[in-house]
């Protein structure tokens, strides 16, 4: 069954459309990158699943349930199910690491103390940083506090893992390792992922499939071996990285002299 769903999903701030006519399908255990240039509606389509906003046509189910038509406190409730690292993963720099990897335990759970320290420090094993419990997050390289956000986002043991450009600002290698650990986590917790994020080698490398999104639609999509077999025009401007093509350098403007006021 699919536990993400988008199902002809139509969404606009005021009148400006903002995803038009989107349709995808998510399975438990699929690792899936959603790619597009800036302002695409990448974003947009991670906060319709958070129920942070609501589609005006078309309909959005997170394991089977209608997002769009719950109330506060069903919305709360699914939200439980939603594991989110955003760009940066921003840590409580007050609390050390083992606080912040408690803290959604804390917030949301009556566990016991005793069964909380068992449960971050199994997280925190995950991410191969058991050892740093006691650091606060100054002490830590951005690679490691990406882990440290990575094993609090799971921490509740997700069904739906949301990733907003999880690989911003990391070296190569930091990076390497928080894909890999995406990767890994989805097996493990056969969570649906998604990776919203502008790293085509990275993407290519650990999801399943790709869904390219251009002015708010679907414009290609497929497995990464067909990804990289493809000729079609958008895929190949943004894998190849080229700054010109179906996605132009130039924003549509007014004739340059028109601009200038250089007229006859
Ligand atoms: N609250 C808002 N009100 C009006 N317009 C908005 C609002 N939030 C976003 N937008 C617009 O919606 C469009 C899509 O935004 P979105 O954040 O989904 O893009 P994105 O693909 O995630 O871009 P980026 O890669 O730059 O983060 C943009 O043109 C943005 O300016």
């Amino acid at each position: 069954m699919s536990i993400i769903e988008f199902q002809n999903v139509s969404f606009a701030y005021g009148e400006t459309p903002i995803l038009r006519d989107v349709s995808l399908n998510i399975e438990a255990g699929q690792l899936v990158a959603i790619m597009g240039g800036s302002g695409s509606g990448k974003t947009t389509l991670l906060k319709l699943i958070g129920g942070q906003i609501r589609a005006q046509s078309g309909v959005v189910r997170v394991n089977g349930e209608d997002v769009g038509s719950l109330n506060e406190s069903a919305l709360y409730r699914m939200r439980r199910k939603l594991g989110m690292l955003f760009q940066f993963g921003a840590l409580f720099t007050d609390l050390s690491v083992f606080d912040n990897v408690a803290f959604p335990l804390r917030e949301r759970t009556a566990l016991p103390e005793s069964m909380i320290r068992d449960l971050v420090l199994m997280k925190l094993q995950a991410v191969g940083l058991r050892g740093a419990a006691q650091s606060m997050p100054q002490e830590l390289s951005g690679g490691m506090a990406r882990r440290v956000a990575l094993a609090r986002a799971i921490a509740l043991d997700p069904q739906v893992m949301l990733y907003d450009e999880p690989f911003t600002g990391l070296d190569p290698i930091s990076l390497a390792t928080v894909g890999k650990l995406i990767r890994e986590l989805n097996d493990a917790l056969g969570t649906a992922s998604i990776v919203v994020t502008h790293d085509v080698a990275e993407s290519l490398a650990i999801v399943d499939y790709i869904y390219f999104l251009a002015d708010g639609q679907i414009v290609a999509q497929g497995t990464p071996d067909e990804v990289k077999a493809s000729t079609h025009p958008f895929v190949q401007q943004f894998i190849n990285a080229r700054p010109d093509g179906p996605l132009p350098f130039h924003k549509p403007a007014p004739a340059y002299a028109d601009d200038l006021g250089l007229h006859q």
